[in-house]
């Protein structure tokens, strides 16, 4: 999606029997990679980095005898080719102007190849995993996505969809319950009781120490979401929202939520992230009606990716049928 709608680049054409990109396949594979290296990476790796020639350490790499550490370098190296592919490209594209260039812009207004294991793909499986357990929610998304669609057709604009209060409630609540990104951790805004029964109100925390904050515990406080704080109702969305939340001054960059973080660091991506999740949620949603298959686990990488219980590799098979068979 972002290749198509930012570059002008197709990683997956999402037609049956064509190989897909070897980018696509090397995305998928990262994350759950990269994530097994976490300590390291964290403590060993910023020191090695530091040390000789890029040269000299991609010799020392290739003379690891770990089988993870070379299938990581492959990945690297794939996505690696490809951006500077794709930054030739563009460049040339530039350079030449007129008709190469307009034909590579419009080329990226053409959105929809949804690509393997990122933050966006993976919530929007997230809300279809969802509507499939909860048919009266999937339903009435339709009848709202289907209205609008009668009405603009293919001539949709983004100020058609977006405010659409229904679509809109179930993109913010999967956001909030289910954030792609989750670092887990001790919530110390009320105390605590540790394992001999005494309260613990404070941390020591040493100088320089790294903190992770804990994105599920702010978007599913009890004591500011209210008591139904850990189910998926996107009603929610549609009342006012909880004095405590409002006055807890939630510091993410979006709707009281820490999905996306907040401060320097935020995302800078989550406004185009709810265009690809709406855009893409309604095409599917107009067309096909969505129930549970098999049972899915949630692997709780950096990024949360589904695949059918026992299996490693990331997917969502859900049933499907045509909306014009079912209505
Ligand atoms: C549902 C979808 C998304 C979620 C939940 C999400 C979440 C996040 C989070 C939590 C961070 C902070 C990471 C950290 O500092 O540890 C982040 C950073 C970032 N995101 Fe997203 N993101 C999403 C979609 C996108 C998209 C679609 C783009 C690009 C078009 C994007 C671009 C970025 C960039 C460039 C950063 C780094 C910002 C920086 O460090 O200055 N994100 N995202």
């Amino acid at each position: 999606m972002i290749g198509r709608s930012g570059f002008g680049y197709s990683f997956d054409p999402f037609v049956e029997g064509v190989t897909p990109h070897p980018f696509t396949a090397a995305a998928k594979q990262y994350i759950p990679l990269v994530s097994s290296f976490a300590i390291s990476r964290e403590y060993i790796l910023p020191k090695l980095v530091k040390i000789g020639t890029p040269r000299l350490r991609r010799l020392a790499l290739n003379l690891i005898p770990s089988k993870r550490i070379h299938k990581l370098r492959e990945i690297v190296d794939t996505m690696e080719r490809t951006s500077v592919e794709i930054f030739e490209i563009k460049k040339k594209a530039l350079k030449e102007g007129g008709d190469a260039f307009e034909s590579f812009d419009e080329q990226g207004k053409d959105i929809m190849s949804i690509l393997g294991t990122d933050t966006t793909s993976n919530t929007l499986s997230r809300i279809l995993s969802l509507l499939a357990t909860h048919p009266n929610v999937q339903d009435k998304l339709r009848s709202e996505v289907m209205e609008v669609i009668s009405t603009y057709g293919d001539n949709m604009l983004y100020d058609d969809l977006t405010p659409l209060p229904f679509l809109d409630a179930v993109c913010r609540e999967t956001l909030r319950l289910r954030p792609t990104c989750q670092e887990d951790s001790v919530p110390l805004s009320t105390p605590i009781k540790g394992l001999d029964g005494r309260e613990i109100h404070s941390i020591m925390i040493p100088k320089g120490t790294k903190v992770y904050i804990s994105i599920l515990n702010a978007n599913r406080d009890p004591a500011l979401w209210g008591p139904d704080s850990h189910e998926w109702k996107p009603e929610r969305w549609l009342s006012p929202l909880p004095q405590a939340l409002i006055d807890a001054r939630v510091p993410g960059i979006y709707s009281n939520l820490m999905t996306f973080l907040g401060g320097g660091r935020a995302c800078i991506g989550f406004k185009f992230a709810q265009l690809g999740i709406k855009v893409v949620l309604s095409t599917l949603i107009s067309e096909f009606k969505f129930s549970p298959s098999k049972e899915i686990e949630w692997k709780m990488s950096s990024i949360t990716s589904p695949s059918v219980k026992g299996s490693t590799m990331p997917q969502l098979p859900l049933n499907i049928e045509l909306v014009s068979k079912t209505a």
